[in-house]
């Protein structure tokens, strides 16, 4: 098992990362809590909360909670049915929460930590690709009809618990929607990390040694953001890559049918394609990661299915904004990020050039 820790100015926790290690998840917990209270999603219910039950000692008082598989369940409605829940078993200052499962259970169970008493401590234990980076940072939401994450807070877990062997249950569209992220992550960081995702095979010829090696370095990245910057008032800003325009199309696709990663990854395009435009001497290889973008399946000519005013609406409200402009996060070269803001109409104009020559792909 592997050990790193994400120090921020309050609180310093660890990263487990072990193949199994969902097994020992009593010796893992931080706290002998008095009350345990799992909340996971029906899919991941099946899979791996009677391993998770069965590695907790039978002293413990342990109950559950399964929201429906998905988006559509970081939404207030399941958030306060988390709380009655843990109300009706008597969850209290002294108990914790584990989220089980990938990041809409992490974001969801996260936030009613955050609230429940006005918070209590909780663990993550992802169970997907993509949640190597919603696991760690402490930003915990539910969704707005009107905006992702629009209803959240920062509360930073008291550990992460990353059993990789549950990945190997995860579904192609989910190996797509992680990969984003970590693809996201050697963007914004590592060359030699860019260089070994847009070479990887087809992802169900990836191993699982290969993985789990960029997805420690994927945490580790993210964890420079989140030490150095934990309420994103600065830096933690570039960890918003492709987020602009990805946020925008899973609201405007109304949280189904496209998944966060995949939309991140059309957002990140976009991104590389204003910066090649507005950034001078920007350098980095566009064309390869389009052909990865295609190589991979990712919904590449998506963006014709959507009305693009109604997506800069989408974007005006994005969190980074200020001063009615639209603040994106664009590239000079692989690991130098920045913030570069634009004027409502020439973003629009933008974002039709982009579809037009996303259709010639
Ligand atoms: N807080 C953060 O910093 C942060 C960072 C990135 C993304 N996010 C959020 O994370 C969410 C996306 O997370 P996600 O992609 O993990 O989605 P998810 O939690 O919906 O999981 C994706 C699907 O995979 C299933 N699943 C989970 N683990 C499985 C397993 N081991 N085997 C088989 N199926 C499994 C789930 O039931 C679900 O249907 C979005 O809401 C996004 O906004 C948050
Ligand atoms: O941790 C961060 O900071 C991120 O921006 C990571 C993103 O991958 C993640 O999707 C996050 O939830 C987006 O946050 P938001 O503040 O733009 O809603
Ligand atoms: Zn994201």
């Amino acid at each position: 098992m592997e050990h790193l820790t994400i120090s921020t100015e309050d609180s310093h926790y660890p990263v487990f990362i072990g193949e199994g290690i969902r097994h020992q998840i009593e010796q893992l917990l931080p706290e002998s809590y008095d009350k345990i209270m799992v909340i996971t999603d029906c899919t991941v219910e099946e899979l791996y909360l009677k391993d998770l039950e069965d590695a907790i000692s039978p002293n413990r008082d342990v109950f559950s909670f399964a929201v429906p598989a998905g988006e559509k369940s970081k939404q207030l409605d399941l958030f306060f049915e988390c709380h009655t829940k843990a109300i009706e078993n008597g969850l209290n200052r002294r108990s914790v929460i584990l989220a089980l499962g990938g990041g809409v259970v992490g974001d969801l169970a996260g936030f009613v930590a955050s609230t429940f008493m006005r918070g209590i401590d909780y663990v993550q234990i992802p169970t997907t690709i993509l949640a190597h980076d919603s696991s760690v940072g402490g930003k915990v939401a539910v969704n707005h009809p009107l905006g992702k994450n629009m209803i959240g807070n920062f509360h930073q877990p008291k550990a992460v618990v990353y059993d990789t062997q549950t990945l190997l249950s995860l579904p192609p569209v989910e190996w797509r929607s992680g990969m984003a992220e970590v693809m996201k992550h050697a963007f914004l960081a590592d060359k030699d990390m860019l260089k070994q995702c847009l070479q990887l095979p087809h992802f169900q010829k990836v191993t699982n040694e290969t993985l789990i090696t960029l997805l420690k370095k994927g945490i580790q990245i993210k964890a420079k953001y989140v030490q150095k910057d934990e309420k994103e008032q600065g830096i933690r800003r570039y960890l918003n890559l492709g987020h602009t325009l990805g946020h925008a199309l899973e609201a405007e696709a109304g949280y189904t049918h496209l998944s966060h990663g995949e939309a991140v990854a059309i957002g990140m395009d976009f991104a590389l394609f204003l910066s090649q435009k507005y950034v001078s001497n920007a350098s980095f290889p566009i064309s390869e990661y389009r052909n990865w973008l295609t190589k991979q399946n990712y919904p590449t000519t998506v963006l014709e299915n959507y009305y693009i005013p109604s997506l800069i609406e989408r974007m005006k409200s994005d969190k980074k904004n200020e001063d009615e402009q639209i603040r994106m996060v664009l590239l000079e070269e692989i690991g130098k990020p920045m913030v570069f803001p634009f004027q409502i109409d020439t973003l629009q104009n933008e974002l039709q050039a982009y579809r037009n020559e996303v259709k010639n792909f």
